[in-house]
């Protein structure tokens, strides 16, 4: 018996280096990580929930593996613009202007919104949510201590010098004309990567959210943002960074460039100061029509989804099933797919009787929990790891108690709740039912009269019209029947 997961190297893939590395904490025994968290203009669409699922992911393997986790995740209230590079304005100032409403109503909206999400996904509590706004001061103060040697003036506001730090973009890699094209030019920028790092609030206009600064009043730009709040709350060099592959082009190599700054100041050279060890992405969530984004308007949100029927979980299954730096395609079919998996698991996991959960496992399932360690130890492979967990539960004739050991040691990093959920939960009622639960239930109990007094025609009948009105009778099943999705 064994109640510590099997030992085996983390590694994960460095988009700084673009390799898979062995993790190795800056601090024995700990692990800390930054998540690039939403701004909070807009309902989350599912592709944003994907990058809060990854990072879940890889936190619960950083707890599983016993390190010791913090985990930071952001609330972006002020500076993300409509462009990631320096064009447009403020997405929070254009929505508040756009509803008449005050900024920070729409943040508390929009961040409860998200915050639900993050509930109904099972991903975990970060060790704090850090809200931008809370950190203004911070922010004047790093910008004070790299403005000297990195940073000039334009009307516009203060921009950081590319030119001043070394290899500035590495985690990019790719100046390519398309990227050099998104990058609007301000007049007056040294180079055409320079960003502003604290906007002006231009002359003869007011902005909702603007403070005081050696600079002028304003409000700070995005990518300080998160620079000040990862060394701020995890300190410099931290273990893990994360954020969506968009970010790995601009945005990174911007806060990147801003921690080398900082760190140089503290007499600390180099490229090596990227503020974290190691930058992770996931990749896109995508609809046919290409990658799922708030800004083109129309979007799918996790409410939708449940809306139609579909148990949120459904939808994390279907994250799990794929690497997270793999595109993931959605469709409903898949979707559909991935919660008639996640049924099965959950009727598997419910024959398992209530005998006493520990965390020992019986040496049968050793192979299984190897297999699954290995692949969540490989990059967080856990598409590997569920067909893991599928053959543990398959195993014959072993103690029940047993199964349900190594079942809950695998759903500590897969988070799908096996143990608190019901396939009855997974029944959801779509919003567009035109019969209620007890009317089911009424129509039911009418077949197996019918069916009792061999009155066949009546009870055909019945479960045709259930049928036609979007519900599946299942004889045999303890359940007895569904919703047709
Ligand atoms: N389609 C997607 N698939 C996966 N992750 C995504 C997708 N779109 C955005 N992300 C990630 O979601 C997180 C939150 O992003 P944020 O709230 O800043 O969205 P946004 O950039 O305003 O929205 P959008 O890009 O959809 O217009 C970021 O880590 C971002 O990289
Ligand atoms: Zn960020």
């Amino acid at each position: 018996m064994t109640d510590t997961p099997p030992p085996a190297d983390l590694r994960l893939f460095n988009s700084l280096t673009r390799q898979v590395e062995v993790f190795s904490p800056v601090h024995p025994g700990e692990a800390r990580v930054y998540s690039c968290g939403p701004t909070v203009y807009n309902y989350p669409h599912i592709g944003n929930m994907r990058a809060y699922v990854f990072a879940d992911i890889l936190g619960r393997t950083l707890s599983w593996k016993g390190y010791d986790l913090t985990h930071i995740i952001n609330i972006t209230d002020v500076g993300h613009l409509t462009d990631d590079a320096d064009a447009g304005e403020d997405k929070m100032e254009k929505m508040a202007a756009e509803r008449s409403q005050s900024i920070w109503d729409i943040a508390k909206h929009y961040t409860e919104a998200y915050w639900a999400d993050v509930q109904a996904l099972n991903i975990r509590q970060p060790a704090k949510w850090s809200v931008a706004t809370d950190y203004i001061d911070e922010m004047v103060a790093f910008a004070k201590g790299i403005a000297d040697k990195h940073c000039y003036e334009l009307e516009s506001g203060l921009y950081f010098d590319v030119s001043s730090i070394a290899d500035y973009g590495r985690l990019a890699r790719a100046v390519t004309e398309d990227g050099e094209g998104r990058i609007d030019t301000v007049e007056g920028k040294r180079n055409q990567a320079d960003f502003a790092i604290w906007r002006k609030t231009p002359a003869g206009e007011t902005r909702q959210m603007e403070w005081d600064s050696p600079w002028g009043r304003g409000a700070p730009g995005w990518h300080l943002e998160c620079s000040v709040m990862g060394g701020k709350l995890l300190g410099f060099p931290f273990d893990i960074h994360t954020g969506g592959i968009d970010h790995r082009e601009i945005h990174h190599p911007n806060e990147i460039a801003q921690n080398q700054a900082h760190c140089c100041a503290g007499g600390l050279d180099s490229a090596e100061n990227s503020g974290a060890r190691i930058w992770m992405h996931n990749n896109f969530l995508v609809e046919r029509s290409g990658k799922m984004s708030k800004s083109s308007g129309e979007f799918l949100r996790l409410q939708l989804l449940i809306d139609k029927g579909y148990h949120p979980l459904a939808y994390r299954m279907m994250c799990l099933q794929a690497h997270y730096r793999s595109e993931l395609e959605f469709s409903w079919e898949g979707l559909q797919a991935a919660l008639t998996r996640l049924k099965r698991i959950v009727m598997a996991v419910e024959r398992l009787s209530d005998a006493a959960v520990g965390d020992a496992v019986h040496p049968k399932f050793a192979p299984m929990l190897e297999k699954f360690a290995a692949a969540v130890s490989d990059d967080l492979n856990t598409s590997v790891g569920l067909v893991a967990l599928e053959e543990a539960l398959a195993v014959k004739k072993v103690d029940a108690a047993a199964k349900r050991a190594v079942v809950h040691q695998m759903d500590k990093v897969l988070g799908l709740n096996l143990f608190g959920l019901s396939r009855e939960a997974l029944r959801i009622r779509p919003k567009a039912a035109t019969l209620t639960e007890a009317q089911i239930e009424a129509e039911l109990i009418r077949r197996k009269e019918a069916r009792a007094a061999k009155d066949f025609a009546t009870s055909d009948a019945i479960r045709e019209t259930l049928t036609a009105k979007g519900v599946e009778v299942m004889d045999g099943d303890p359940l007895g029947w569904e919703w047709r999705l």
